[in-house]
């Protein structure tokens, strides 16, 4: 609680907490105030009391911030069986998908942006080190005349299972890092992997850093959308990939009832006998429904400069994955 209050402090006097409270050794990290793309911090801005909302409540800016923290801070223990529960396991298969959209190539640097809990960085990593031991065989069978000694020098030869591939994990919020951290342990991931707290409305990553950046279930709580975007796309490569999976406008009728019924009269209640809080997945379905529409977010992300913006929803539209290239 006390980093939370002095998360609002610092946001108080025009500064970012994310800036202060930098916690990773990795190399790379802005070592300057950022900047917006245009050269210009809005610190102006950030001093307006300007409305937002946060779920269907009407609130200030700096208000929706600390209760976003506030949420996941509170959700924390109970966030990964809570998503089990609610989707019944969907939310997996959603995620899996995120991944082979991307598609990851040997030594691929992704950035996951509320990464939360780190599932979509533990997927990655699954993932490229399937990759590679699947290129490791081909290339061993290929030379089919070597000794068993030979075969198994160089696998011991292979120092990095991962091929070069790094993920960095990047929230908010410290005690859904700190699950995640706990995950990692439990999983057995160890190599290839950073936990930064950080505000994805300001990174504290250099330019053209990532090769992939991905958000899953995070945008949408974000304050400034506009602003995470236009971060996004300064810390990829050119050449780099942005990927957001979120919940966005269901396109079929009858599901969309259903959909409704189920968001309003069982989630909260999920929410409040498996978490003990009511009032953080009353929010959950609240955002959801504030959350633009597959071709308004689908603007939103052209309007950051990214270009070959598609997305595919999945589920009747219940989510969708946006990509969009940085070129
Ligand atoms: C605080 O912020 C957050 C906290 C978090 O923990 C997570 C997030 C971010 C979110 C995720 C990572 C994913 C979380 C997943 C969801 C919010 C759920 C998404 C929903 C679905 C995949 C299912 C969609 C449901 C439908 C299309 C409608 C089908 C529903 C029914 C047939 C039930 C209709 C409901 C009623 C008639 C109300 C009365 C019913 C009861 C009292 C019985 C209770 C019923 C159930 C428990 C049924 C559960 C059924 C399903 C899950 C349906 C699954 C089936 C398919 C779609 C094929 C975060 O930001
Ligand atoms: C629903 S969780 C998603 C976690 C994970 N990506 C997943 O798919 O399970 C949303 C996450 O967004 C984080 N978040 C909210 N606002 C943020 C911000 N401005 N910057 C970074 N992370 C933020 C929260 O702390 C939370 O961990």
């Amino acid at each position: 609680m006390a980093t939370h209050r002095s998360y609002a402090l610092w946001s108080y006097c025009g500064l970012r907490w994310s800036r202060v409270m930098r916690c990773s050794p990795l190399p790379g990290f802005r070592s300057s105030w950022p900047r917006g793309p245009l050269g210009v911090r809005h610190l102006s801005q950030e001093k307006q009391a300007t409305e937002t909302h946060f779920g269907f409540e009407t609130v200030s800016e700096e208000e929706k911030g600390d209760k976003v923290y506030h949420v996941f801070e509170s959700v924390a223990k109970k966030y990964d069986v809570m998503n089990d529960m609610m989707s019944l396991g969907i939310h997996r298969i959603w995620k899996d998908m995120l991944v082979w959209k991307m598609h990851p190539f040997p030594g691929t640097q992704l950035l996951d942006v509320a990464g939360g809990t780190g599932d979509i960085a533990f997927r990655f990593l699954n993932y490229v080190e399937a990759q590679h031991k699947g290129k490791l065989k081909r290339q061993l069978r290929a030379q089919q005349n070597l000794s068993w000694e030979e075969i198994a020098r160089k696998y011991q030869n292979e120092e990095d299972p991962l091929g070069g591939s790094r993920v960095v994990v990047c929230d908010i919020n410290k005690e859904m890092l700190k699950v995640g951290k706990q995950k990692a342990r439990a999983q057995g991931h160890k190599a290839g992997l950073a936990w930064v707290l950080g505000d994805a409305e300001e990174l504290p990553f250099d330019d053209d850093k990532f090769d992939v950046y991905t958000i899953a279930f995070g945008i949408r709580n974000v304050t400034h959308i506009n602003q995470a975007l236009q971060e996004a796309h300064r810390v990829l490569k050119p050449g780099g990939r942005f990927l957001c999976l979120e919940f966005s406008q269901v396109n079929n009728p009858l599901v969309s009832r259903l959909y409704d019924l189920y968001s309003f009269q069982v989630i909260p209640v999920l929410g409040e006998v498996i978490a003990g809080d009511w009032k953080s997945y009353q929010y959950l379905v609240e955002s959801i429904r504030q959350f633009p529409s597959q071709e308004e977010f689908k603007e939103m992300i052209q309007d950051a400069g990214f270009e070959k913006v598609t997305y595919e929803s999945l589920t009747s539209g219940i989510v969708a994955i946006h990509s969009g290239f940085k070129l």
